[in-house]
Parts: structure tokens; sequence; C-alpha cells
């Protein structure tokens, strides 16, 4: 066939996904490069979805079409059909094995919807500027409690309490420690957000403003919050946490200055090693960890542990710091052989979650284990098993005979559990 020839072809075929000609589709799979793309990079899976045709869609994934594939604009089908809002479309793709493993977008804690504008962090007259405009928004914190909107009749979640600067005192604006969070969109003009860690008779003010609002605690409270307003919390709160901790300078014992929005503080001391050199020791701390569902050698089972400080019947993956010099894969099979004696060979990265009680990121991965047999460190663990597929859904739909369950859907192990449960044993 001509070059051009073939062109016509792979448009037929396009075309036939994009209009649901299923019977034409069948026709030319087969005779054509499932994955073969448009001029923009879209493939047929892409045509389907975004005019929601679910039998072209299975068609397809029955051929073995790469679902993960983008085009041009950096959209796989399930986001374009979860664009045009194709439910059953969307619902088909996100089950797919590939999918359900590389589902990284929807960790709790983990989607900010700001723009974080880190360069005008050191624009401190810019950051004035934005502190007294009428559009900036403000959240409070008190000895790092937010203050929060609760539920109500209307409302199931806690929200941030909004402030404008006119509602706030000079004071309470004039202080280091305001953290610019960042804009509303990556355009200069759209609205800023602060954090104040409020004093004197800041939650005074709140209160009047809001007499329903509260300054909670922030765990377990903040697992329940209204859309993206975790993703905010857990930028303010691992900063304000960090400022409160770390008020002198780790090299000298000097007062340290709050400056860049709040993101970084320097030492009183002209004369003080920090201020020369590559340094890293007065920036926001981000204590990296691993979580890890442990696949039995056998792909039947999976290893969960219980640490003293869970509820009783809880189980969950086991987790570990990472240490300095050490890769992820290291950490992981470092922290799985310490804490359960199992010997972990591959290990593949799902997914991280930011866990701000006060800094630390996850990292999920699905390690795959070489040996069964489990010797439990009882300093770390209280009990690891290794569970059946089977057992392991009973616990996920809350009907475990005995009544053991696991994290709630906003942890990163619940998610790193569902994925291995809904994998197929042949690749999980
Ligand atoms: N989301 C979940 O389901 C889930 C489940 C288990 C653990 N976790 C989280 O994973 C993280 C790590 O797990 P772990 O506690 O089992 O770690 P771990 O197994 O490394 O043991 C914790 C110990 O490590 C030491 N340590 C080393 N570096 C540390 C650091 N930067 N901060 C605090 N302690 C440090 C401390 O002695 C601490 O007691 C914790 O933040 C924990 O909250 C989450
Ligand atoms: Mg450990
Ligand atoms: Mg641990
Ligand atoms: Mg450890
Ligand atoms: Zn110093």
């Amino acid at each position: 066939m001509t070059s051009s020839g073939v062109k016509q072809f792979n448009q037929k075929f396009l075309d036939a996904a994009a209009h649901g000609n299923l019977d034409e589709l069948k026709s030319l799979l087969g005779a054509v490069d499932t994955d073969v793309k448009s001029d923009r990079g879209w493939t047929a899976l892409m045509f389907a979805a975004r005019n929601g045709h679910v039998s072209i869609i299975s068609a397809l994934i029955e051929k073995g079409c790469d679902v993960q594939c983008m085009n041009s604009s950096g959209q796989t089908a399930l986001e374009i059909a979860q664009f045009w809002n194709h439910k059953d479309a969307a619902a088909v793709l996100s089950q797919h094995k590939e999918n359900v493993l590389f589902d990284q977008t929807h960790n709790y804690y983990s989607v900010n919807p700001l723009y974080r504008a880190s360069d005008l962090r050191k624009d401190a007259s810019a950051l004035q500027a934005l502190k007294k405009d009428g559009s900036s928004k403000f959240i409070l914190f008190e000895e790092q409690k937010p203050f929060l909107l609760p539920p109500d009749g209307e409302r199931r979640k806690y929200k941030f309490a909004l402030f404008s600067c006119n509602q706030l005192s000079a004071s309470l604006l004039d202080q280091s420690s305001v953290i610019f969070l960042g804009l509303e969109t990556w355009d200069p003009s759209s609205s800023a957000w602060f954090a104040v860690n409020v004093k004197e008779n800041g939650a005074e003010i709140a209160k009047k403003m809001y007499p329903e609002g509260v300054f909670v605690t922030p765990f377990p409270a903040t697992m329940q919050m209204e859309g993206t307003h975790a993703g905010i919390f857990a930028e303010a709160h691992s900063i304000l946490c960090w400022l409160d901790r770390y008020k002198f300078c780790a090299t000298c014992g000097s007062p340290q200055t709050v400056v860049e929005g709040g993101y970084k503080q320097v030492c009183s001391n002209a004369d003080c090693p920090s201020h020369k050199g590559v340094h890293n020791t007065c920036y926001p701390r981000v204590d990296p960890s691993l979580i890890m569902l442990v696949v039995s050698p056998d792909k039947k089972m999976c290893l969960l542990g219980r640490q003293k400080r869970f509820p009783p019947k809880m189980f969950s993956c086991l987790a570990g710091f990472m240490e300095p010099g050490e890769c992820i894969e290291d950490t992981c099979r470092r922290e799985v052989e310490e804490e359960s004696g199992v010997k972990v060979g591959r290990v593949s990265y799902h997914s991280s979650q930011p866990w701000p009680f006060p800094a630390t990121l996850m990292l999920g991965c699905i390690a795959y284990a070489r040996t069964d047999v489990i010797s439990v460190d009882k300093e770390e663990l209280e009990e690891a098993h290794w569970f059946p597929r089977a057992e392991v859904a009973q616990m996920l739909a809350g009907k475990h005979p005995d009544g053991l369950f696991l994290p709630p859907k906003q942890a990163i192990a619940h998610q790193l559990i569902k994925t291995w449960v809904a994998g197929s044993s042949a690749h999980l």
C-alpha cells in the first residue's frame, strides 16, 4: 500500500472510532496499528472516549490498545472521557488495570489547586502589595490549628473560613510569618492566598466574623475537608509547623528571620557559616518515607501489619522513613526486611501523598517479595501476616467476618491495597 493509502486507511479507522461505527472498526482491527495517532496525537481510543462510545472502547481494550497513551495536550483517554462527562466511558476506562495502577491524581492532601508562584516569594514589595490587595484570601491558624467552618445541616465536610485583608488587623498582617501560599491560577492578576498564624486578638476577630467557626485539632478533622481545601491545608500546616519548631539557626544557634513569604529563614548572625555556599539548613522540611504493599512470591497474598498505636483490628501497609543516601527501592527493601523479615526484589512506584503531620511525604510502592517467612520486629510492629486477596477485599468493603479493617480511603495505604485487590493475579 502507498503511504497515502496507509494514511487513508488509518483515517478510516480513527473516523470509525470517533463516530461509534463498531462494524467498520472491527473490520479494520487487525489490519491497522490500534494506537495509530491523528495529527494532534489522538488515538482511536481517545476519539471514542471524546464521544462516549463505550462499545468501541471495549473493542479497542480487548485488542490490547495502549490506555495510558497521551495526546499532544498530555491527556489520556480516561481524562478525555472525564472532561466531556461521559460517565460510562470513564467508568470502563478507569477500571482498566493500567489506569487503576497508575491513578496518581486522587491521593487525599495531594490535590492543591494553588499556583505556588515561587518567584514572587523573593519579591518582598510584590508580596506586601498582595497582602493589602482586597481580592487576596487569608486562612487562619492558631498554634497550628486551622480555623474551619464545621459540617452543618447542608455541608457534610469542613472548609476554610476565608478572610480579606480589611477584616484582619494591621498587626496580624505585619507579622513575618504570614505565609504566601500561591495564586489561584498562573495568571499574575489572580487572587493570592495567605495563611496567618493568629496572635493577640486574632482569634477574637475570627470568631466575630464567623461565630460558627472553630480552631480544630488538625487530625482527623482535616481528613474530611471540602474539595481541594485539604491540599491547601497540607501546604500551610507543614510550613507553620516548621516555622514554629525551627526558630534558631541549626549552625550557630542565633535567632532566625523569616523571609520569602515563609519559605525560608535566615540566620541573624552575619558571621554564621550558613550564609556561605550551598546550604539547606533554613528551608522548610519534607521527610520522605516509603509505604509499600508487599505482594507474596506467588502473587496471591499481600503483607499487612499493625503498629501498636493503631486502633484495634486495623491493619495497614508497612511503612518507614528514608535514610540519607538511600534510593526509594532500597528504603523499601530495608524497611520491609527490618519490620517483617521478608526479602523484597522488584519495587514499582505507584503514587505519592503529602502527610502534613508535620511534613512527611509518603511515596507509595508495590513491592514484590522474594521470600515469605515472616519474623516480626516487635519494636515496630505488633503483628504482620500474609492476607489472601479475597480476605483483603472483605476488609476493604468493611465486611470482614472478624471485623478486621483498613485505613480509610484518604490514606495512600488504602489506595495501594485497592490497586492490588483490583489487579489481575498475572500482573500483581
Ligand atoms: N497512611 C498510612 O496508612 C500509614 C501507615 C503506616 C505509617 N504511615 C506513616 O508513615 C511514616 C513512616 O512510617 P513509620 O513510622 O513506620 O517509620 P519507621 O518504620 O521508619 O519507624 C519510625 C521510627 O523511625 C525513626 N525516624 C527516622 N526518621 C524519622 C523522621 N524523619 N521522622 C520521624 N521519625 C523518624 C523514629 O525513631 C521513629 O520512631 C509515618 O509518618 C507514618 O505516619 C502511614
Ligand atoms: Mg521501620
Ligand atoms: Mg514502620
Ligand atoms: Mg525506619
Ligand atoms: Zn547561624
